[in-house]
């Protein structure tokens, strides 16, 4: 299934995914064959939205995000970023980092994904330095490293902090505030709130939606779970063995699933407070 939304050349498109494919070689040692992870996927991400990318457990949506940051190679397929064809790994340190400016990526867990040596400070300071595109003085580096923790509810003093004195929503918020520090363009969150219990979703959630209407940053959003998907994003894609099987406005979709197995995710969720006809609330 092919998914161009709006399709129209204009200038608001940040990426743009079209007929990508991932092959697997088959695990080491084994007999078994290649693994078809993802197959001729496409869809577009515009400024200014979340698209969220959906489906169970092994239906593609990582190695999708993975080969659009170019942590996994492409088999074919393209991915353009800004107008710019970002099909092929970077090949150097500073073509990485330039990407890096452009999509960063927010994984599920932030306390492997985090230094444990590293404080915080230190976490958000050097990225703001790695992607600054000019040398900045040690007090404006740290009025930025303050404005982006800010920007993310921790207060400075947490500059000083090591990861493991801090809770998971908080390490979270921390792995948010580095991607925020590359200013990138699209941040893409893979399964970005799942380890974290109910009502702190809510609450990262909600600084995610207050990030977004900020900065202006789009979100390619990673998720098994159709009720934070509901709460977040504008247009959804559902995944089902590598293959785009649905797709849409999210609040649309769920509301009428015509396709079966988006219909089986969305028997799936559970019960109270889920309503697929109305906009759910982001309060805490
Ligand atoms: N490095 C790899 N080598 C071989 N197979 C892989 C590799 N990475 C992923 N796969 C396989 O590709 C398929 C898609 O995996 P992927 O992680 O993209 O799915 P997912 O929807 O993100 O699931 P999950 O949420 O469990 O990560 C699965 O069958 C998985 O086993």
């Amino acid at each position: 299934m092919t998914i161009d939304s709006r399709v129209d050349g204009e200038s608001t498109r940040l990426l743009s995914v079209r007929d990508l494919r991932k092959v697997f070689p088959a695990p080491r040692g084994t007999k078994g064959a290649e693994v078809l992870a993802v197959d001729g996927v496409s869809f577009d991400l515009e400024a200014d939205e979340c698209l969220a990318i959906v489906g169970e457990s092994g239906s593609g949506k990582t190695t999708v995000a993975r080969m659009i940051v170019g942590l996994e190679t492409v088999t074919s397929g393209t991915v353009e970023v800004l107008g710019q064809d970002r099909t092929a790994a970077p090949k150097h340190l500073r073509e990485r980092r330039a990407r890096a400016r452009e999509v960063q990526y927010v994984f599920q867990d932030p306390y492997s994904s985090l230094n444990g040596r590293q404080r915080i400070g230190e976490v958000v300071l050097n990225n703001v330095r790695l992607h600054a595109d000019r040398a900045i003085s040690r007090k404006e580096l740290e009025n930025r490293g303050k404005e982006i923790l800010d920007s993310v509810g921790l207060p400075w003093s947490f500059a000083d902090r090591f990861p493991r004195e801090l809770s998971g929503g908080q390490r979270q918020r921390v792995a948010i505030a580095r991607a925020l520090a590359a200013e990138p363009k699209v941040i893409v969150l893979d399964e970005a709130v799942a380890a974290l219990d109910v009502s702190i979703q809510a609450q990262i959630l909600n600084l995610l939606a207050d990030i977004k209407a900020e900065r202006k940053v789009s979100y390619l959003f990673i998720s098994h779970d159709l009720a934070v998907v509901h709460q977040i994003s504008d247009r959804m894609i559902v995944m089902e063995n590598g293959v785009v099987v649905d797709a849409g406005d999210t609040s649309a979709l769920l509301a009428h699933p015509t396709h079966p197995y988006t219909r089986t995710l969305r028997a799936a969720v559970p019960g109270p407070g889920w309503r697929p006809s109305r906009r759910a609330t982001l309060e805490a």
